[in-house]
């Protein structure tokens, strides 16, 4: 393949890489340079072909170097981070790892919930561990004892929530002095629910002597591996994010030292593959609104988002009244019910399942058709999240929100979106709304510039 040829390849998968010296991207597993017995349970578990952002941040990861990966949710992060590192660990001789064990994992991977943190899990358990490769999950909700008990053991691989794994931390039940390999899965999300200062607090446990040079060598792993001991190689830091507001571009520059930049489909837009619909209604014509959406038999799993816990659990007992069988999750439910609700959902034993954001980010509920904001969310990111939840690993979804004149904040940035949408109408309610003409805050700007101007 030429220069040119690899180009259009990336096009065709809508990959645009930035920080130069970029490997080329992968065609096909077997043409990878994936071991056989990784390959093999790829296959087992019927991965026919790389996602994009896998196609990509693959090979980057296998060149030991930092990536920040901006892309949509259900885009398959988490096989795009786990394949470099799981190589990575299956270099090292078993005994080794064995000796090793009290020195704690080759890999912290965080996570923003503990939904996503065991969601990861569950990937990672699927390709690992026919490996031997040990995973221990650390998150609130769960024993400390337990999860200390389990980290005793020794692992390679740990997945956690910053809060809890600061705690582990600070009562030494882990040590974090192998650790070479950090992933910060839904980067945003975490900074948006204030774990900054978590991360950042996780990030001085790591050694300082793996921290790579900054400067050129930190692209170019030969001459990384050439003047260091290729057994304990340098940090690798892998973020991923599906938007890059200012917080987390300061984590990127803080943390990872010349990182390639890949980025899959439209940044920080809902999945080109979800259809948006938007009601501008009364809030007390939510509820009939609701009823008509669903009485004309909507495809299961439904996921209806509301802003508050107490809406979550009297709109989901209204709908059991009204015969549908709807569960929720929302902070204010403890870790067996939420994971009872995310398993149902799953297996098929609930059709509908009404959530508060907590459940808006990377939550990987297998084909949900539809996603109802029956409170539009606060933030354009959130409402973006939100979606990302239908329309995923390639298939279609339906995203329809009921938004009231509270929402108007909002209603500048949802017109832009649902017209950079392909498979969208933007309704001329909206279309042609006051507050839809100018983003919010300008509007006042410009009205004082005219005073001035005409004073
Ligand atoms: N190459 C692939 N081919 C088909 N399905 C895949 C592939 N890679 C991952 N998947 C599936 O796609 C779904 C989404 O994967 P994943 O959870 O990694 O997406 P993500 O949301 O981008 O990651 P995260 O949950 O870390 O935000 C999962 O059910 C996973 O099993």
């Amino acid at each position: 393949m030429t220069e040119r040829d690899w180009r259009i390849f990336r096009e065709d998968y809508n990959i645009t890489i930035k920080g130069g010296r970029i490997p080329d991207p992968i065609r096909s597993w077997k043409e990878s340079t994936i071991p056989p017995e990784i390959l093999e349970i790829i296959d087992k578990v019927g991965y026919k072909d790389p996602t994009p952002i896998q196609r990509q941040a693959i090979t980057i990861g296998l060149q030991n170097r930092d990536i920040i990966g901006v892309a949509e949710t259900g885009s398959g992060k988490t096989l795009a981070f786990l394949i470099p590192l799981l190589m990575w660990i299956q270099s090292l001789p078993k005994i080794e790892r064995m000796e090793d064990a009290d020195q704690g994992p080759y890999a912290i991977i965080l996570a923003p919930t503990r939904e996503l943190a065991q969601q990861i899990e569950e990937e990672t358990i699927k390709i690992g561990g026919p490996l031997g490769i040990r995973t221990v999950v650390v998150v609130g909700g769960l024993s400390r004892e337990e999860q200390g008990f389990r980290l005793r053991l020794g692992c390679e691989i740990v997945i956690a929530t910053p809060g809890r794994l600061i705690d582990v931390l600070e009562n030494r039940y882990l040590v974090l002095s192998q650790c070479t390999y950090i992933v910060l899965d839904e980067a945003d999300r975490m900074i948006d629910m204030g774990f900054e200062p978590d991360v950042q607090k996780i990030l001085e446990y790591m050694p300082v002597t793996n921290l790579k040079p900054d400067n050129e060598d930190a692209e170019d792993e030969v001459k990384l591996l050439a003047n260091y001991n290729s057994k304990k190689k340098y940090r690798q830091t892998v973020m991923f994010t599906a938007t890059m507001p200012p917080a987390v571009e300061r984590l990127a520059r803080t943390y990872l030292r010349r990182p390639a930049v890949v980025y899959i489909g439209s940044i920080g837009k809902p999945v080109e593959r979800t259809e948006q619909i938007v009601f501008i209604i009364a809030e007390q014509d939510k509820r009939r609104k609701l009823m008509e959406l669903l009485s004309r038999g909507v495809e299961p799993p439904v996921i209806i988002f509301v802003n508050q816990k107490k809406g979550a659990d009297v709109l989901a007992r209204g709908l059991e009244k009204l015969g549908f069988n709807a569960c929720t999750l929302h902070g204010g439910k403890g870790q067996e019910q939420r994971e009872f609700a995310l398993a149902s959902l799953k297996n098929g034993t609930k059709d509908i399942l009404v959530a508060t954001d907590v459940a808006g980010r990377g939550i990987d509920i297998k084909d949900v058709s539809m996603v109802i904001n029956y409170d539009m969310a606060k933030t354009i990111e959130d409402y973006t999240h939100r979606i990302g939840r239908t329309g995923r690993a390639g298939k279609n979804g339906v995203a329809v929100s009921f938004c009231t004149k509270e929402d108007s904040g909002l209603f500048y940035d949802l017109k832009q979106l649902m017209m950079s949408s392909p498979v969208s109408t933007c309704p001329p309610e909206l279309m042609n709304h006051p507050e839809a003409q100018h983003k919010p805050g300008t509007a006042m700007v410009t009205k004082k510039r005219q005073e001035k101007i005409y004073a």
